[in-house]
């Protein structure tokens, strides 16, 4: 199958109660483990790649071209979706949108709204003439940096209304998530995440959601959040595989039983993260 946008997967997902895993990609391990977790479980998925990490991870063309060619070796037939994740400027957007990505996220959270709405606009008129579907965040998710968190601003219902009218088709309302490590429990709003649910009828993305408890996922699905972005608890699960396998005694020289430990890792966590977002087996139910 090939690779597609988001609008109608999150749209069915908002329908019927559950959400589609986003999980970051931070090296090719990442890619090859969650299309076999993907495959292998008849689970759609979302591919995203942090405009952050671009460089590092070998460029939009590289990216595009890598993704389409595994879902060709790897025989893949769910639904897979490529994503730019926090997009940082209008020409990265389409950037990735002219590499083949099937979804983008423009993220002008620290713009004053009107900019990021007239932004936001004028992606969604490029990206929608080429069927790519557009994210966009208002409020602004924090951020732990040195044990602090810092930078959350709980979105407006008036600011994701005037989001809404751009068109986007899916919408990160930024309601007290935190990306990287909690310190204490997360405090989000969900009564705000209601208001903004129903008077906008988006679906709903829910970033920084590694450390949220299920019962708050469940609660935010229920609301009609349909994307979960999953990255530092995928990247713990590696780290903590790959410690576990480098400390024990017989390990050697050879780099593959290490890199393996580290998929392994992946797999049980995206595994565990789609039973957790219900969205287990959802291809299969479509006959997909
Ligand atoms: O780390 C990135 O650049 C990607 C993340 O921001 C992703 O969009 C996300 O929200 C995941 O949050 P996390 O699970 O708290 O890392
Ligand atoms: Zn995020």
């Amino acid at each position: 199958m090939s690779l597609i946008a988001a609008q109608t997967l999150v749209q069915e997902a908002q329908q019927q109660h559950y959400a589609i895993g986003h999980f970051n990609i931070n090296g090719l391990d990442w890619i090859t483990t969650y299309l076999q977790v993907a495959q292998s479980t008849q689970t759609p998925l979302i591919l995203a790649t942090s405009d952050r990490l671009i460089t590092d991870l070998g460029g939009f063309q590289y990216l595009s071209h890598t993704v389409r060619f595994l879902l060709q070796e790897l025989h893949i037939t769910v639904p897979i979706v490529l994503h730019l994740d926090h997009g940082l400027t209008k020409d990265h957007v389409l950037q990735a949108i002219d590499a083949g990505y099937t979804s983008v996220m423009f993220d002008g959270s620290q713009l004053p709204i009107a900019e990021n709405v007239a932004l936001t606009q004028e992606i969604v008129h490029y990206a929608h003439a080429r069927n790519v579907s557009v994210e966009a965040e208002v409020g602004a998710v924090g951020g732990n940096e040195d044990g602090i968190i810092n930078g959350i601003q709980y979105a407006s219902v008036q600011d994701a209304l005037k989001m809404k009218a751009t068109g986007i088709d899916m919408l990160a309302a930024a309601l007290g998530s935190v990306h990287g490590d909690y310190v204490g429990k997360p405090d989000l709003n969900f009564a705000r995440m209601q208001q903004i649910a129903q008077q906008t009828g988006l679906p709903l993305v829910l970033h920084g959601a590694s450390g949220i408890p299920p019962e708050q996922i469940q609660t935010a699905i229920k609301m009609g959040t349909a994307k979960i972005n999953i990255n530092t608890e995928v990247n713990y699960a590696w780290l903590n595989a790959v410690r576990h396998k480098i400390t024990t005694p017989d390990v050697g020289h050879e780099p593959m039983p290490v890199l393996q430990a580290g998929r392994q890792g992946i797999k049980s966590l995206v595994t565990q993260k789609f039973t957790e977002f219900h969205v287990l087996g959802k291809a299969a139910d479509k006959g997909v």
